[in-house]
């Protein structure tokens, strides 16, 4: 039987589970088998988006939540494996990402719920989950961890090349042969105009960027917000909705000279996004000659028109021009993820989290 994975992430937007069947082997090859993806109803995504700030009664309801997100993810497997008239032990192991709720490397911990060992016994897989602890524990950031995947699936021998994955953040990835791998979140890439499209329609995110196209950018809303430390740090960084959430938007939105319409908000949270990505690729991808994107941001076409204006010279495309589809490059990292585990393989990148070596990432829950 091939070398058949299944990779589960659900990310910092919170628009549902990603599931991912994939086929693995050495020494260069990911090939996306089938994927689904499972939408949070919205009890779920209400219960997951509030523990993703301090509350009362935290460790029950993420108890709960946390068992509410591997019966979703249970149900994502199972459509991969009937779609695909497989069996379950046709699959090696999932390596499931479960969901963040809080983030704080600068505290030692990142928190991932997902009930793996629920996981293991709702799929009768292997689960690997957990995958950000050792990393922290070696003194490294815990993210970004896909990276370390671009690197192994991705690297040219000849062309230097830059990833970025828009997801609810944003995260950089730079491959230049002749130098060892560098990767960061550079900061929001789509959460804060999630947030405030949800906060004006009833949309949740702004398809196509459109809305943000009829506003006008605010330069000094934008100053206010790129005046953020965050964004001068260098790297190892990371980062998440503990930082870049609602009141860090409205505390800026407080210290202007006037009011804006909110189109106009929109349109400067766009250009923040494109600009910190653009400033990021100028600081740290000097020698690179293309950037590629993947992440639900690839489909925002207004937000690919502003970053290839600013990365003008430079080439932009998708991910899909190197062979891999942008909707599922984290979901495929993860099913990556296990394999390395299963194969005693370090998993972490410690040029890009700041680890003090290379480690075997993730815990297994045996079928
Ligand atoms: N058609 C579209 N137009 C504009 N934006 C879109 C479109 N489709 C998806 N998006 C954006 O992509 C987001 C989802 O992206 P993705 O699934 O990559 O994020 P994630 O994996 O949750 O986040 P992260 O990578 O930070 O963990 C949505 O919340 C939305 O903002
Ligand atoms: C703590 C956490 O979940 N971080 C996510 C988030 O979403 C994008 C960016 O911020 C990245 O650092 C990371 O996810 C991907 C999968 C990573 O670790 O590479």
């Amino acid at each position: 039987m091939a070398n058949l994975y299944v990779g589960i992430m659900s990310g910092t937007s919170l628009d549902g589970i990603d599931v991912a069947l994939v086929e693995l082997s050495a020494p260069q090859q990911a090939k996306l088998i089938d994927a689904c993806c499972i939408p949070f109803p919205e009890p779920v995504y209400a219960d997951l988006l509030a523990l993703c700030s301090p509350g009362a009664d935290e460790i029950r309801r993420a108890g709960m939540a946390g068992q509410n997100w591997a019966r979703l993810a249970a149900a994502g497997v199972q459509q991969l494996l009937e779609r695909n008239a497989l069996l379950p032990t046709d699959i090696m192991a999932i390596g499931s990402h479960g969901q963040t709720i809080r983030h704080h490397p600068e505290l030692g911990f990142s928190s991932q719920i997902g009930a793996p060992a629920l996981l293991a016994e709702l799929t009768s897989i292997s689960v690997i989950a957990d995958f950000r602890s050792r990393d922290l524990a070696a003194g490294g950031e815990g993210a970004p961890l896909v990276p370390a995947f671009h690197e192994w699936l991705l690297r040219s021998p000849d062309e230097a090349r830059t990833l970025v994955n828009i997801g609810g953040f944003a995260n950089l990835t730079i491959l230049d042969p002749e130098q060892p791998v560098v990767g960061f979140d550079s900061g929001p890439g789509n959460v804060l105009m999630d947030y405030w499209i949800q906060l004006h329609g009833s949309k949740p995110y702004d398809a196509g960027g459109n809305w943000a196209r009829s506003g006008e950018v605010s330069a000094e809303l934008l100053d206010l917000m790129q005046s953020d430390p965050y964004f001068r740090r260098q790297g190892p960084k990371s980062t998440g909705r503990e930082y870049f959430h609602p009141a860090w938007l409205r505390h800026k939105l407080d210290n202007l000279t006037a009011v804006l319409p909110p189109q106009d908000i929109q349109a400067t949270l766009l250009e923040l996004t494109a600009q910190t990505i653009s400033q990021a690729v100028a600081r740290s991808a000097a020698t690179t000659k293309s950037v590629f994107i993947c992440g639900g941001g690839a489909r925002n076409q207004f937000l690919l028109e502003r970053l290839e204006s600013l990365l003008d010279p430079l080439p932009l495309a998708t991910t899909t021009q190197l062979g891999v589809d942008p909707d599922w490059m984290e979901a495929i990292a993860f099913a990556w993820l296990a394999w390395r585990c299963l194969e005693r393989q370090p998993g972490n990148q410690p040029e890009v989290t700041g680890a003090c070596g290379a480690r075997i990432l993730g815990a297994h829950y045996p079928a």
